[in-house]
Order: C-alpha cells, then structure tokens, then sequence
C-alpha cells in the first residue's frame, strides 16, 4: 500500500507555529510531508519557518491588489490550485481559521481529498471574529478529521451535527511547541539572547527584578481606542507601581504602533522608560518573555494558551472569547478595554497575592504537549480506510 503524501497548507504566524510539531511529528515517523507557505504573513514567517526547521516546498508571493478579502481569497485558490497539481498530496492539513486554512479546505474538497482541520471547533458564536468564525464553520463542514483542542470545541463540532467518529478531542499543539520550545531556550540561552531586539536587550539589563507585564494587542476589532486605551491603562498602573515594568511587541501594522506611541508619549519619562515597545518579537523571545512574566495582557489567542501551560494569569482585553475553557478554569479574566477595568484587574494581580495564585493553574486546559503524537497516531490509522473512500 502506497504511502500517503500529506500536504499543510499553512500561511500566517499562528499557523507555522501550531504546525510545526505535526510536520516533525509525521518526518519522525519517516512520514512524507509537504509545505505550501500561502503568503499571508510574509516578513515574520520565514524566521519562524528557519527556526522550526521547516522549509516550504512551495512559496506563494501574493500580489496584493487591494486588501480587500475576496482578492486574498481569489488569489489564494489560484495558487493552492497550482500547489495541487503539482504536489498531488493525498491528505491536507489546514490549521485554525485563516483564509489560506479555508481555501486550503476547499480546494481539497474540490480534488476529492480528505482535510484534516487541527485547531477544530473554536467558536465565538458571534460575527466577530471577522472573517475567522465563518472560515471555521466554512472549514468544518468541509473537513474529515477534526482535531479539536478540547472538549468544549468538540461539543461545539457535535451540536453542528457533525459526526462523533470523526471528532478527536486532542489538545492543542500551540502546547507542543511552547514547551519544545522552552526545552531549547533552557539547553542554549545564548540562542535566545542573539535573536532578541537590541532595545529589548537592554532593558532586561536595567530592569532585571522588577516584576514583569507582558502585553499584546493586535486584533482589528481593538484597532483605535481600544488599543490607546490598553495602553492608557499600562501608563496609569506603572505610575503606581515603580517596581513593574512591560513588554509590548507591537504588531506589524503601523497603525497600531502610531496609537500606542500617542497615548504613551504622554507619560513622565520615569515611567515611560519602564514600557519597552518592541518589533514582533521571534518566537523564542516571546516564550522566553512569557517563562519570565509575572502575568500577561492580552488579545492574542495563540499567548492564552501558552501563558496556560506555564501558569501565568490572563488578563484578555476582549468582551468575548473562542477559548472559555481558560476563564472557567480561572486561569484567564475577560477585562474588555475600559480602562478603569483593566486598571482595576492589574491592581489586583499586583496587590494581592491570594487572587494571584488563584489564578496560577498548574495544568492547561489545552493540552499536554503530546497532541502531535495523538494526532499523527489517528491520521496513520484512519487513513488506510480513507483511501477507500477517496482514491
Ligand atoms: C482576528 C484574530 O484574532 N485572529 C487570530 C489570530 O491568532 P492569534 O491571536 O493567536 O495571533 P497572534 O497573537 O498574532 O499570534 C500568536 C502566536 O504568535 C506568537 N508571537 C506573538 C507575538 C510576537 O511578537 N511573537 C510571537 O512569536 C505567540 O506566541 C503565539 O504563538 O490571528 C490568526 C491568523 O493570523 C487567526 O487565525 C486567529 O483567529
């Protein structure tokens, strides 16, 4: 029996990241799989794709017209269709809910092959975020292997009447990476250092005990005054705190640093030197700054889950959340973006150690680290009996 060809069709941050311990996982077991990069992320991929060690076999560069999202999709078929034809994979493996994850989906369905969704059932149930929730629910119906990254998400998959057997509550391999990646920060630090911004480097040399904040705002819904107010909010508390300091890798989008530089010019010099915005940080470096954070703020789904498996508190600067699981287990609190509320949560962390610890879990809701071997196991099972149904 002939061996299947797996193909990821992958394109943005998350995506690789997520990937990557399935792509090692499959090679491990001599298995064969192939790499189309999409090309909707494109200066921080290729770092990530160096450090993973996984090189597209094909690179898609996107001539974008406009941004408007039926030109990203029109592109993105015409090339994951030349990928097709030029691959023949037997299986695609898509990741979460971008555009590249939901035409990868299609195009497979349109070539008669079974898609293996990872990241499966994520649901806000709601329209935001846009596009992301209707690409899941798009992605779901098209798919044959759902791995979802808990049970909630699979509940979710079940109450869309989608088939149990094809349902597999597996964790979420975001946990794989984080510790792989954890392991090789703490095997070879000076790694580590070298790919660290230089102002990042030096202010870990003049603040190196002060307890740490780490923020990230990047989603469009909090474009604008949310995100001024995210950082109105980080001015006020260090204010009141001399011994915290914070992070803050800033988002590629420009309009995003612009906001938070305005909001944070207005601050006293003592304590603006206290916030270090940086570039998008590489994915060491954020791990690295996680491992150190007393607790972070975030909008980021991926640092949820991350901040989880290394029991750091979550303040979510959203009104709603596709991962639930963290905030009923106490691990995460949703604060919105007022910034009296987001003041008010900081403060406590800060102030009051019974409500910190509360919220230190010591086991993540989204997995163990193992959820590429389950993965893998399930696919080299199922996928004798597909290539009945498919070939
Ligand atoms: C609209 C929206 O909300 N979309 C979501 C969003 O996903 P997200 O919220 O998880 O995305 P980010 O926060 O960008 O990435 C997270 C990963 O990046 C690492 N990271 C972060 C900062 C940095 O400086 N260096 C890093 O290495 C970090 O540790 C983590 O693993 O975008 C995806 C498609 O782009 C969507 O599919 C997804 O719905």
């Amino acid at each position: 029996m002939k061996n299947q060809v797996y193909l990821a069709c992958i394109g943005t941050r998350p995506e690789i990241i997520k990937m990557a311990p399935i792509y090692h996982e499959l090679k491990a077991r001599g298995d064969q799989i192939l790499l189309v990069h999409t090309g909707q992320h494109e200066a921080i991929a290729e770092a990530l794709y160096d450090f993973f060690d996984m090189p597209p076999d094909i690179n898609v560069v996107l001539k974008r017209k406009s941004t408007s999202l039926a030109h990203l999709t029109s592109a993105l078929l015409d090339a994951v269709d030349d990928a097709m034809q030029e691959l023949k994979p037997d299986v695609i493996l898509v990741q979460g809910d971008t555009t590249s994850a939901m035409v990868g989906s299609l195009i497979a369905y349109y070539y008669g092959k079974p898609v293996a969704h990872v990241e499966a059932g994520l649901r806000t149930h709601e329209h935001e975020p846009f596009p992301e929730e209707k690409n899941r629910e798009l992605i779901g119906r098209l798919a044959h292997w759902h791995f979802s990254p808990t049970k909630q998400a699979s509940n979710n998959l079940l109450q869309e009447g989608i088939d149990a057997s094809r349902i597999f509550d597996v964790g979420n391999t975001v946990i794989d990476a984080a510790l792989w990646t954890r392991q090789r920060i703490m095997q070879n630090n000076g790694e580590r250092s070298a790919a660290m911004p230089a102002n990042l480097q030096q202010f870990e040399l003049d603040f190196p005990d002060e307890r740490l904040i780490l923020v990230t705002a990047h989603r469009r819904e909090n474009w604008g005054q949310p995100i001024r107010n995210i950082a109105k909010a980080i001015g006020l508390v260090l204010s009141q705190h001399e011994d915290v300091v914070a992070v803050w890798p800033v988002h590629p989008n420009p309009a995003v640093r612009t906001d938070i530089e305005a909001e944070l010019k207005k601050l006293p010099l003592d304590v603006r030197q206290r916030i270090c915005l940086t570039e998008s940080l590489g994915y060491q470096t954020l791990i690295a700054l996680l491992m150190r954070c007393d607790f972070t703020l975030t909008d980021s789904g991926g640092i949820q889950e991350e901040a989880s498996a290394f029991g750091k508190p979550v303040l979510i600067a959203r009104t709603s959340t596709e991962r639930q699981e963290l905030v009923d287990n106490g691990g995460a609190l949703l604060v919105g973006t007022d910034v009296a509320n987001i003041v008010a949560h900081i403060d406590l962390l800060l102030e009051n150690q019974a409500h910190y610890d509360s919220m230190k879990l010591d086991k993540s809701p989204f997995g163990d680290g193992n959820s590429a071997q389950r993965i893998v196991d399930i696919l080299s099972n199922k996928t004798l009996l597909q290539e009945q149904a498919y070939v």
